[in-house]
């Protein structure tokens, strides 16, 4: 996570010192979808990050490309006619499946011919390698076993699961932070008297409190998935509401967020102090914020996007102080995610020159 961010850091400072000047503006929306694109991938793929990443960026056009469709007429059927949107996107699939197949069989290959040692490699496709060619006797005791195409199917869900959400809660703490200046001075001084200008590890990410109130904050206000969606499998009740089975039920979630009962009369303003006694006692109800979903099917990587978005955060805060540019136009907007319609220019001025 780190070496992303300084990675992406650098490129700011190249920015600068090619603009000659004291401060540069860059679109932040970009900039965090590049980067956690590259963090997801390195903790997916490994040493395969080259192909891992290929992998991806079929896999964000094709996103963009159901985006697209959601607002056309739907004619039954014309999914299957060679129009040339139909083949561009058979096309892009049929690279992403052998793309991965193929970072799947080289990893299996170097096993066999001892290059790699007794293990696949400790990022998630080496993980699951590993469950899916333990014996099978340990298999059905451990109840865990994948093939092929669920190995593939995980890889692309954790990338769809955690490259955009990450994203836009990276995007949504910088604009808080940049239109709440003693917010962002705040979590500046934290940052150094527990980090200096190291990376922060593990132990030193945990005292960062007021790094994480305002990262709650962000995804309250300005939630990435804002949302979800259940069917009832059976008939149930829900509260005085009698819901028959296979009904659809949508749970806005940034409704919630946002709700007076449960957060008060400042429901609507930036106020991480809320979050001083942690999650459950922020609001009157302990489960008011659900930006990861709560339950069995509740988000598998909320702890590591807290984490990247501590890191990420951290490293950025010891470097620049940065601002809202004047082209800003607030128009947060839901292409799947909640997203800044016209991205989100920033002003950021070095610390230290
Ligand atoms: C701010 C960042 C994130 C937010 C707001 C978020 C939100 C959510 C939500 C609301 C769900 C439940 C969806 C549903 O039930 O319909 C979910 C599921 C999931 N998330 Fe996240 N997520 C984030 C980051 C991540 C990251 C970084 C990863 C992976 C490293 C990840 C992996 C997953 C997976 C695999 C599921 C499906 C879990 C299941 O169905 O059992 N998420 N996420």
């Amino acid at each position: 996570m780190a070496a992303c961010t300084l990675s992406m850091i650098n490129g700011w400072q190249e920015k600068l010192i090619e603009a000659k000047g004291d401060c540069v503006e860059m679109e932040m929306g970009m900039e965090f979808k590049q980067l956690t694109a590259d963090i997801i991938s390195y903790t997916t793929f490994g040493t395969s990050f080259m192909e891992g990443k290929e992998v991806f960026e079929i896999q964000m056009e094709l996103m963009e490309r159901a985006i697209a469709s959601i607002t056309d007429i739907f004619i039954p059927g014309i999914q299957y006619l060679p129009t040339r949107w139909n083949r561009r996107t058979w096309i892009l699939k049929r690279r992403m499946r052998n793309t991965l197949k193929n970072i799947i069989v080289s990893r299996l290959k170097s096993k066999v011919d001892g290059v790699s040692d007794t293990s696949y490699g400790d990022d998630l496709l080496g993980l699951m390698m590993g469950l899916s060619t333990i014996e099978s006797s340990k298999r059905e005791e451990s109840g865990l076993e994948l093939n092929m195409d669920e190995i593939m199917d995980e890889c692309k869900t954790f990338f769809l699961a955690g490259h955009e959400t990450t994203s836009h809660l990276l995007t949504w703490t910088m604009f808080l932070l940049s239109i709440n200046k003693e917010w962002q001075e705040k979590v500046r001084e934290e940052v150094l008297r527990e980090c200096g200008m190291g990376i922060p590890d593990a132990d030193k990410l945990s005292k960062l409190k007021l790094v994480n109130m305002v990262l709650l904050e962000a995804l309250r206000l300005y939630t990435p998935v804002i949302v979800l969606v259940r069917k009832a499998t059976k008939e149930m009740k829900l509260g005085n509401l009698t819901i028959p089975k296979n009904t659809q039920i949508s749970i806005p979630l940034a409704i919630i967020h946002r709700n007076k009962k449960y957060w008060g009369e400042d429901a609507n303003e930036f106020n991480p102090m809320r979050f001083a006694e942690g999650v459950k006692k922020a609001a009157k109800h302990p489960n008011a914020l659900v930006a990861f979903s709560i339950g069995p099917r509740a988000c598998i990587g909320q702890n590591f996007a807290i984490m990247e978005g501590k890191t990420v955060m951290a490293l950025i805060l010891q470097r620049f102080s940065f601002s809202l540019s004047p082209d800003y136009k607030h128009a947060p907007t839901d292409r799947l995610t909640l997203q800044p319609q016209y991205g989100l220019p920033i002003l950021l001025k070095p610390l230290q020159v």
